[in-house]
């Protein structure tokens, strides 16, 4: 089971949770505005912590309320691809994508999946939404994390730059080295990358 979680966390006003095991490959979540993806992205990064439950991910548990484990962010190895692409504005790409590398020789590897290879040199500035979308899924795979969270990747770009980026997160998918679990809006997109789907709230 690559996913077994079952948490619950207070954010403001709102309770949010979700429960749900799911197996290797691309889960997709679903759920309305404010449900609580976002919330359940950031309790499997350990980002924010839930006030009961258990997160595994491969066997590993990486939070468990009734036994007192927490491990901390750093060492969960998350591969986790915020809403907004969040590039370090003054480094290039390359020093980007090598940022937190645990293998730099994979380099050359991840920028053909991910067709980036001649943005190397370039400024997160002059790149587009679609473009830096590719560099911090980049950054996150070189990072050679357990797993991979991808928080709404194709939100906001245009029809070309969605399918180009769409079959980016395909061919990573297909590789079959990391579980990953992506939140997106929209069905179309669910239907052609999961290979389930979760639905919260
Ligand atoms: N820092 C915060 N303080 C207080 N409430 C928060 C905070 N962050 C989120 N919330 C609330 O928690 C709930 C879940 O938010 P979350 O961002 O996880 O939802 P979401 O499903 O990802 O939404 P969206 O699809 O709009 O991105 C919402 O009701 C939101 O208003």
């Amino acid at each position: 089971m690559s996913f077994d979680v079952d948490v619950v966390a207070r954010r403001g006003e709102a309770t949010v949770g979700a429960r749900f095991v799911a197996d290797d490959g691309l889960t997709v979540l679903v759920g309305a505005s404010g449900a609580g993806k976002t919330s359940l992205l950031d309790m499997i990064a350990g980002l924010l912590r839930p006030v009961c439950g258990h997160v595994r991910v491969g066997g590993r548990t990486l939070f468990d309320a009734d036994s007192g484990i927490d491990v901390p962010p750093e060492q969960r190895r998350a591969g986790y691809v915020f809403q907004d692409a969040r590039l370090f504005p003054h480094r290039r790409v390359q020093a980007n994508l090598l940022y937190g590398a645990r293998d730099a020789a994979r380099l050359a590897e991840v920028a053909a999946t991910l067709d980036i290879a001649p943005l190397l040199r370039r400024w997160p500035r002059t790149l587009s939404g679609g473009e830096a979308r590719r560099v911090a899924i980049g950054r996150a795979l070189l990072s050679e994390p357990a797993f991979l969270l991808l928080d709404e990747p194709l939100s906001s770009l245009d029809p070309a730059r969605r399918e180009e980026a769409m079959r980016a997160i395909e061919r990573v998918r297909d590789a079959r080295a990391v579980p990953i679990l992506m939140v997106t809006h929209d069905a179309a997109e669910a239907e052609r990358l999961g290979d389930r789907v979760i639905t919260i709230g």
